[in-house]
């Protein structure tokens, strides 16, 4: 009897036992689904939150890190949007605003930079790179940057220059149409640039160094070749206090490589890539530092159209060949 009655105990005991422990492995489980949902797996050793925290820091701060090591990049103009006007304007550098004081009417009411595919259109695009790809077919670099200048004539040829004028080839290489497509383009650009930096546009001129250029991935032969370098206009080409480009080809599809680029004070890259018809206007101060990347493949050509506020700088339009004098040729 005692037996028994010690087995009924011993055995109500375990059963307690068997329930409290199923009790709590349903409670561990509740806990557990409870915390999934609501905060995902609980720490399975001491500390475990602080190691993962920790580790998420120094994630955080090795991409923080290497993110703005080499500076960050962010695309001004991207090949691929039609961009009718989108401007940054950037505080003038004090060299260029002192420089123009002499100029009155001619000092920018803003520095910085625009850029506009609406301008020009894909006919005047077109036209003028069929003018700078008929110019060039006469010379040409032998290292990556060929430039044709219809103004003074300069024609990159091997590791030099000729005068394309003086070429007998040149002879009926442009026609009447080109030059006038090259001075209503040249004409539409000055007016954009003198409105949006808010000058007079009948005070901004024409200058030297106006070219087309054509890039490729040729290796540089001569210093003439190195266009990547980074630079300021205003102290590469003395007479310069604004910059245009017109771009004549595509990137990303005529070539790869030879994005445009902005290197501004914050760390920070500004890209433009390149779209035929597509105009950048700058300040030539070095608020607009500057450089093209190298082109990896394929050809890209662009117009540099150059405008000083300075009249003793002026350059005249192009002529067409046949209404060039004869002293003029020599
Ligand atoms: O072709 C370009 O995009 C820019 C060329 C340039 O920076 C220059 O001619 O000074
Ligand atoms: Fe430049």
């Amino acid at each position: 009897m005692e037996a028994s009655g010690r087995q009924i105990k011993r055995r109500s005991a375990n059963r307690s036992k068997l329930k409290s422990a199923g009790t709590i492995l349903e409670e561990k489980e509740n806990e557990a689904k409870e915390n999934k949902s609501k905060y995902g797996p609980m720490p399975t050793f001491q500390y475990q939150r602080v190691f993962t925290r920790g580790i998420l820091i120094v994630g955080v701060l090795t991409v923080v890190y290497f993110g703005t090591k080499d500076g960050r990049e962010f695309a001004l103009a991207k090949q691929k949007e039609v961009i009718h006007h989108r401007a940054q304007d950037i505080m003038c550098s004090d060299d260029y605003r002192a420089e123009l004081e002499a100029f009155y009417g001619c000092i920018p009411k803003r520095c910085g930079r625009v850029v506009s595919d609406k301008l020009v259109s894909g006919t005047e695009a077109d036209a003028l790179l069929s003018i700078a790809k008929r110019g060039m077919a006469l010379g040409g670099s032998e290292g990556g940057a060929t430039i044709l200048d219809l103004h003074s004539g300069a024609l990159s040829h091997g590791r030099n220059f000729v005068n394309i004028y003086h070429l007998n080839g040149a002879k009926d290489v442009f026609k009447k149409t080109d030059i006038t497509f090259y001075k209503v383009v040249k004409t539409k650009i000055q007016n954009a640039v003198a409105h949006h930096f808010g000058v007079q546009p009948h005070l901004l001129y024409l200058t030297h160094p106006t070219f087309f250029s054509r890039l490729n991935a040729a290796p540089a032969l001569t210093a003439h070749d190195e266009y990547w370098h980074p630079h300021v206009d205003k102290e590469t080409y003395d007479s310069f206090h604004y910059t245009s480009l017109l771009y004549l080809t595509d990137y990303g599809h005529d070539f790869h490589g030879g994005r445009f680029i902005f290197v501004d004070g914050d760390n920070t890259n500004r890209t433009v890539e390149p779209r035929k018809g597509r105009v950048s206007m700058f300040t030539s101060g070095s608020e607009n530092l500057h450089y093209v990347e190298k082109v990896s493949s394929g050809t890209r050509y662009a117009l540099t159209v150059s405008f000083t506020c300075d009249q003793k700088h002026a350059i005249d339009d192009p002529m067409l060949l046949s209404s060039v004098s004869k002293e003029q040729k020599q």
